[in-house]
């Protein structure tokens, strides 16, 4: 049976990347969404360190899509925000008692099996959350439990000082590892020209299918504007 499990909660995505919306027309915003997805899926897949990989979803779509990656689907009856998907999807991992279960957002750009391991690899024996924030250290982009409630998953804004302090208050020994692959979440505009500035490879496989027509020294916002 396995037991480290990857969990990565996906909305439906007609309502995601909503915060793109004023650079990427909604088709562009599905495609990026399913890319990203594609992404994180397969490195998770690709860990050393992880046996089985789940998504929590409520659309059959995305269902589909996790099934055609090998990853389990978990379907909800609705999109209630990231972290209740997170905890249901974890009530339903009960019976099959993982020892830990590593929670990824499914929008993080330039993740890697890699730096995945390195979340791993930064674990002591006594720690039971490992947490790596965000390039702003203002949210999580990745929340490892060992045993998988060691902490309820608070995500959502603040998120990193929110789990750093459930963390303190349950008197858990808690390791926080800087990621440089894991920092960056593709949100807004801002975080597409990180992408497009600094890494240059990843940003072009990811945005050459959205024909998007800038030059990638410009920034989105203003070459769509002017
Ligand atoms: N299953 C599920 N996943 C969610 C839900 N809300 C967010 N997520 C996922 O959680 C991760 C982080 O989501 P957000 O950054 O809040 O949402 P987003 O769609 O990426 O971007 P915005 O629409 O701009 O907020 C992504 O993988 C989302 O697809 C939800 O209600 N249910
Ligand atoms: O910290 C979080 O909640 C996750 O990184 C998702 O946050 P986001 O809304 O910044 O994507």
């Amino acid at each position: 049976m396995a037991s480290t499990w990857a969990l990565v909660p996906l909305k439906s995505s007609e309502r995601a990347k909503s915060r793109l919306a004023e650079v990427l027309d909604a088709e562009q915003r599905r495609q990026l969404f399913f890319a990203l997805a594609e992404q994180v899926i397969v490195a998770l897949h690709e860990s050393r360190n992880i046996d089985a990989v789940a998504v929590v979803t409520s659309s059959l779509e995305v269902a589909e899509f996790a099934t055609s990656l090998h990853a389990m689907p978990i379907l909800q009856e609705a999109d209630v925000g990231m972290s209740p998907a997170l905890e249901s999807a974890l009530r339903s991992f009960q019976a099959m008692q993982p020892e830990r279960v590593l929670m990824v957002p499914g929008d993080l750009p330039l993740i890697s099996a890699r730096a995945v391991d390195a979340i791993f690899e930064a674990q002591t024996a006594s720690e039971q959350v490992v947490l790596v924030p965000d390039r702003r250290h203002e949210g999580t982009n990745a929340l490892l439990c060992s045993p998988p409630q060691a902490i309820a998953p608070r995500f959502g804004s603040c998120s990193f000082t929110r789990h750093l302090s459930a963390a303190r208050a349950a008197n858990i020994a808690t390791r926080v590892v800087e990621i440089e692959e894991l920092a960056l979440d593709l949100d807004c505009a801002d975080d597409l020209d990180y992408l497009r500035s600094h890494a240059f490879e990843r940003s072009a496989s990811l945005l050459a299918p959205l024909r998007l027509a800038t030059a990638s020294n410009v920034p989105l916002r203003a070459a769509l504007v002017g």
